[in-house]
């Protein structure tokens, strides 16, 4: 493609060389230069991209973007721009084509919820007759398309490709989690969103951020720059929980019409009568466009707010409430949160990722709402990782369950014993029983809040699904959709859900 082509959307201070050169590839970094690649010189954090600029022109670079002159090459044609990042994220749309452009995109932003709200709203358009493509944390796919997801929202570059390879596979809108940091990179920029979700904002990432009021600058990006409305894209809209306590100063920046949506704030989307058990959510939801009944499979309070939020925006894309509680009812779960494992007991085993103290407390706090039996659960805290998490995590599990199993998850090089020592120290103080396995084993129907520490985690599944009974609820926290073990330096095949599966496939009663 022409260098004239991809330079067309931005406004350049200054241009070196000639606009007719071919341009075959984009990149930000000079390790992946290949001949006819325009190399972009972006300011970072840990280096300056225009100490590079020789390295990629040597390499075979057609073009350079930079922002400082007197880095510029004089061999070779060069563009002078105010943002780097800016100006790359419109130059990679523009090099793949926009393929935003004319086509829905929906993009999610908060803490928390994102990934879940793509999946609700991917069934939603698939139930409007509108095939998404769906881009997060765990990939970037569309049917069998799958791309590995290297971040949540990768490099500009990297997304436009994505989108470009997504919409050739046939998707007809996209759906996408857009990270706080990609926001604050410009990686979204070349994006034309026609809606913007925003979920809620918990402390996080402020090793990055710095403070709770730049982490909320970056949310904001999305709503007050990225959906002003375009001569593409007029009518674009913004969903905001209006329930979180930074709703309203995100829905205050927002440069579109905003539809406020919340389970305890009374506002366009939000549930007139709702019920949340341990068989799922169902209700009335009541819309601008009218109101519909609902029942859905996920589990949990913050999962009615992910409903709300994609109820939203299928609300902002006026498609019809009959699609819209179409995706709800028939969407599956997400992998690895919450996910259920079927079985013949009448158990409720969920295999959840919660792997930190706060996930894990969110997951059993959600889930002591809705139990009507005991809550059993099986976690573990990883090696050579942060070993402060450990009696935390001890602490939390013992706390909140009828019976904790504390096993391993990823020892990694640290010797497996070690590590439950640690997660003990948070539950002797705690004052509750510990039982061995062999006298569980031995005795089922012991009933006294307890826990067990048993390192092998086969085992300890395989103790969970024995010593459940129907009514409740048996949590394998740690992994989610992780499919591995790493014990030493080696990945072992591992799966939650199957070990699950087989462990029922054996019980007898
Ligand atoms: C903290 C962060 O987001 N950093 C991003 C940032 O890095 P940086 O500013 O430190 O870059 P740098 O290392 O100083 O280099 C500056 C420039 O020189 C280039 N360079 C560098 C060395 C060299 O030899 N040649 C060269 O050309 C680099 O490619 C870069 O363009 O700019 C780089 C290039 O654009 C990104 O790759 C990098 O993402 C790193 C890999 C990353 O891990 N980011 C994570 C934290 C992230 O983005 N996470 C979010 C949120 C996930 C969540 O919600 O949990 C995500 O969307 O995944
Ligand atoms: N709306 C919500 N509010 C608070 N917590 C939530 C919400 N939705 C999900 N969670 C919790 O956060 C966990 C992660 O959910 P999800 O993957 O949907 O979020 P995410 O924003 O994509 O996070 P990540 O990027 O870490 O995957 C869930 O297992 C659940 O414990």
């Amino acid at each position: 493609m022409k260098l004239a082509h991809i330079l067309a959307p931005i406004p350049y201070a200054e241009l070196h060389g000639s606009e007719a050169i071919e341009i075959t590839a984009l990149s930000c970094d000079s390790r992946q230069i290949k001949p006819g690649t325009l190399f972009f010189a972006l300011r970072g954090t840990a280096a300056d991209g225009h100490r590079f600029i020789r390295q990629a022109v040597q390499d075979g670079a057609a073009a350079v973007v930079l922002e400082d002159a007197a880095c510029a090459p004089a061999d070779c044609t060069w563009i002078r721009v105010t943002d780097g990042r800016a100006a790359m994220a419109r130059m990679a749309a523009a090099f793949y084509g926009n393929p935003t452009a004319d086509r829905p995109l929906i993009g999610i932003t908060g803490t928390n919820g994102k990934t879940t709200t793509t999946y609700l709203i991917e069934a939603i358009l698939a139930a409007a007759g509108l095939p998404a493509a769906v881009l997060g944390t765990i990939s970037y796919r569309f049917g069998a398309t799958t791309i590995e997801a290297s971040r949540t929202t990768p490099e500009s570059t990297e997304l436009q490709a994505a989108f470009r390879q997504l919409a050739d596979a046939g998707a007809q809108a996209f759906v996408m989690e857009v990270s706080s940091h990609a926001l604050e990179q410009k990686r979204a920029d070349g994006c034309h969103f026609d809606v913007g979700i925003f979920s809620n904002l918990t402390r996080d990432h402020l090793d990055y951020h710095g403070t709770m009021e730049e982490y909320l600058h970056a949310k904001q990006r999305l709503f007050a720059e990225l959906l002003q409305p375009t001569a593409a894209k007029p009518s674009r809209r913004a969903a905001i929980n209006m329930d979180d306590s930074y709703g309203a100063r995100v829905a205050d920046t927002a440069a579109c019409p905003v539809i406020g949506y919340g389970i305890d704030y009374p506002g366009d989307v939000r549930p007139v009568e709702v019920a949340i058990t341990v068989n799922g959510i169902s209700g009335t939801i009541r819309t601008p466009a009218g109101e519909f009944r609902f029942a859905s499979k996920l589990l949990g309070r913050f999962n009615l707010s992910n409903i709300l939020a994609a109820v939203a925006a299928g609300v902002a894309l006026d498609l019809p409430l009959t699609a819209i509680k179409a995706g709800i009812e028939g969407h599956a779960t997400v992998p690895g949160r919450l996910e259920r494992v079927g079985n013949t007991f009448g158990i409720t085993c969920l295999v959840d990722y919660a792997h930190t103290g706060d996930a894990l407390y969110n997951v059993l706090a959600t889930l002591k709402e809705i139990a009507t039996g005991r809550l059993i659960t099986v976690f573990g805290c990883g090696g050579d990782r942060d070993p402060g998490k450990r009696p935390i995590m001890g602490k939390i599990a013992a706390e909140m369950s009828d019976l904790a199993i504390a096993t391993s998850d990823n020892p990694r090089t640290e010797d497996p014993l070690a590590i439950l020592a640690q997660v003990k120290e948070g539950i002797t103080p705690l004052g509750i029983r510990e039982y061995t396995p062999e006298e569980l084993t031995a005795r089922p129907a012991l009933d006294e809040k307890g826990f067990v520490m048993l390192e092998n985690r086969r085992a300890a599944i395989r103790l969970a699904t024995r010593l459940a009974r129907p009514g409740d609820i048996l949590l394998l926290a740690g992994k989610g959709h992780e499919d591995y073990q790493i014990i030493g330096t080696t990945k072992h095949h591992f799966d939650d859900r199957e070990e699950a599966a087989a462990a029922f496939g054996e019980k007898t009663a």
